[in-house]
């Protein structure tokens, strides 16, 4: 009882310190795009973020094995803390080649989101990842999903667009959105679900 008493508390003073450090990192992207530092933070006053703790045991055949599925990542940010095992893979976008990404002791990798890229009209894009399993050893990662309210309609925000960049997406409900994604991701290895560039402005 007292260990499970514990895994909460542990859990929730884990996710307060890793919500600031989110908001620290959007008041950075903020300033980076010529924003106010605090242009993001009123998105995140009734935010919907979650950590999520992930366990991928051994599989001596990895390819066959489901890890997790390629996918973005939804919302805003994801602050991942993973263990020294490694699996986790990004798409170079060049060539579609799945590069690993190895594991830095006591660093966190940070994603970017499709929230960012639309918020910012395109000029920060999510990157596309999966996990493999490995083939002897069992691995563990913890990612923070920093997310916004439930009723924020995302769209490029007004100062990322003009005449000669005018908005690349149409407004979607976050809310509506995520609901969609959750119910469908991660499911097989290789298929596609819903994708922000379902809402993408055709030319
Ligand atoms: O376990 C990992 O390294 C990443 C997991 C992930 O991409 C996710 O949960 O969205
Ligand atoms: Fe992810």
């Amino acid at each position: 009882m007292k260990f499970w008493c514990n895994l909460r508390e542990a859990c929730e003073e884990y996710g307060r310190e890793v919500e600031k450090l989110s908001i620290k990192l959007m008041e950075l992207i903020a300033i980076s795009l010529g924003l106010q530092a605090n242009r993001f933070n009123d998105f995140f006053k009734d935010q919907t973020s979650f950590i999520r703790l992930n366990h991928y045991p051994p599989c001596p055949n990895p390819h066959l094995a489901l890890g997790v599925g390629r996918h973005k990542d939804a919302g805003a940010l994801t602050i991942l803390a993973q263990d020294d095992v490694g699996g986790l893979e990004v798409k170079r976008k060049s060539d579609g080649e799945w590069i690993r990404v190895k594991p830095t002791p006591h660093a966190f990798i940070i994603n970017v989101g499709d929230i960012i890229q639309v918020w910012s009209n395109e000029r920060y894009e999510s990157v596309e990842h999966r996990v493999m399993v490995n083939f002897e050893r069992e691995r563990f990662s913890i990612p923070f999903f920093l997310n916004p309210a439930h009723y924020t309609m995302v769209k490029p925000l007004e100062e990322m667009t003009d005449d000669q960049n005018p908005p690349k997406y149409k407004a979607y409900n976050w809310g509506k959105f995520f609901t969609t994604r959750k119910g469908s991701n991660f499911r097989k290895l290789d298929v596609e679900n819903i994708q922000i560039y379902h809402f993408k402005v055709s030319k």
